[in-house]
């Protein structure tokens, strides 16, 4: 998948900006504050979700700018076919409410995944592997909805089930029963199929992984856990899921949330060559781990989907040593698709292999080179 043109109307601090490229690799420089991670963001909500800074859409709209933002792209899916055109954005009478345009047409934010994929690896995701398991689901399930677009509409779903049986959990001793029952059947039928996604994904990956070298990136080992960090190899079963939900509505009501099922499970990684936790390895192990899944699991998507996702670097390349750098800019080169790197120097981005786009940012303009 190709980005052949973005243009983003006053997104963050880009008031305008037009900006066509090419497949292959991507090369945004520009000093701190510039607006290069504020381009990342934009097309990473061209995919269904948050984005990735995951911040609220009202905070997108350029300050001073007093109205909505939008951000529109022409992705090349397939050459043999003509582009498709994505849009999204918000207007200021909605400033909650995700627009989104395929072809001109108003569609869901999760439709987008049919027509996109995309990958990103951001400064703030360095400390994964140490955080709460809730940041370790998104990105698994970012994972998943890369290479299963339907996996944003269980999601959705499986949440929307969750809020509700919460809000009659809340009352339970006037909570109707039917309802109830009929919300578990919910959560059982999309929780199934969410796992199910999980698992595959994770499959194929760990297939891909197993064939990549542990140098010049260290190789990860994945397991899907639960929430007690026992290992989840069997697919949860929709009528054991709810069963489980049936039996622990006293337990959720106490707890105030529901205490169990797939949106409490968690990934958890182990450093394939010392066989160490990826929590306790260093940062630049747990750096070095995260570049190799997202590039294995974007050999994976191009495999099982046919066209590779569009990989959004934001500072990966300052933070690896000049052999490790040219290793990552061969590997993108050589696999075709489309990786958006960013960094404060130009050099850094000297000896890439082309097709390479540059751009130079500057206080929120985009200037070739
Ligand atoms: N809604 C907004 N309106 C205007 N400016 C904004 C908005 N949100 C963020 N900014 C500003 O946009 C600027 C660019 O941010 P961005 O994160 O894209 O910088 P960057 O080029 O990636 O810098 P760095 O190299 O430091 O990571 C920042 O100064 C930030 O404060």
């Amino acid at each position: 998948m190709t980005l052949i043109r973005l243009s983003l109307t006053d997104f963050r601090n880009h008031a305008g900006a037009d900006l066509a490229a090419e497949a292959g690799l991507v090369a945004l420089h520009g000093d701190n504050g510039a607006g290069k991670t504020n381009i990342l963001e934009a097309i990473s909500l061209l995919a269904p979700g948050r984005g990735l800074r995951r911040a609220p859409l009202s905070d997108m709209v350029r300050d001073g700018a007093g109205g909505g933002f939008a951000i529109f792209a022409e992705v090349q899916a397939d050459r043999a076919l003509p582009p498709v055109a994505l849009g999204t954005g918000i207007e200021a009478a909605h400033p909650r409410r995700r627009l989104v345009r395929i072809n001109g047409a108003a569609a869901a934010a999760a439709s987008l995944g049919e027509w996109i994929a995309v990958l990103w690896l951001t400064p703030a995701m360095d400390r994964l592997f140490v955080e709460t398991a809730g940041s370790r689901r998104r990105f698994l399930d970012r994972l998943v909805l890369a290479l299963d677009p339907r996996h944003a509409q269980h999601s959705n779903r499986y949440d929307a089930a969750l809020r509700a049986r919460g809000k009659l959990l809340a009352d339970l001793a006037v909570a109707d029963q039917q309802w109830l029952t009929s919300l578990e059947a919910q959560l059982a039928e999309h929780g199934a199929a969410m796992d199910a996604a999980r698992q595959s994904m994770l499959a194929s990956l760990a297939a891909e992984l197993a064939g990549q070298p542990d140098a010049p990136f260290a190789r990860p080992l994945l397991t899907l856990t639960d929430s007690d960090g026992a290992a989840r190899t069997a697919p949860h079963d929709p009528e054991a899921l709810k069963a489980i939900f049936a039996s622990r509505r006293r337990i959720d009501a106490a707890a105030g949330r529901a205490t169990a099922g797939p949106h409490r499970d968690d990934l958890s990684a182990v450093h394939a060559a010392t066989g160490r936790a990826a929590a306790r390895c260093s940062t630049g192990e747990q750096k070095a781990m995260l570049l190799s899944l997202i590039l294995a699991h974007s050999d994976c998507v191009a495999r099982l989907r046919g066209a590779r996702p569009v990989l959004l670097l934001d500072e990966v390349a300052a933070h690896l040593d000049p052999l490790r750098r040219a290793a990552l800019y061969d590997r993108l080169a050589g696999q075709g698709g489309q990786a958006w790197l960013t960094g404060t120097e130009a050099a850094l981005f000297a000896d890439m292999p082309g097709p390479v786009t540059r751009f130079r940012i500057a206080g929120g303009r985009i200037a070739p080179g």
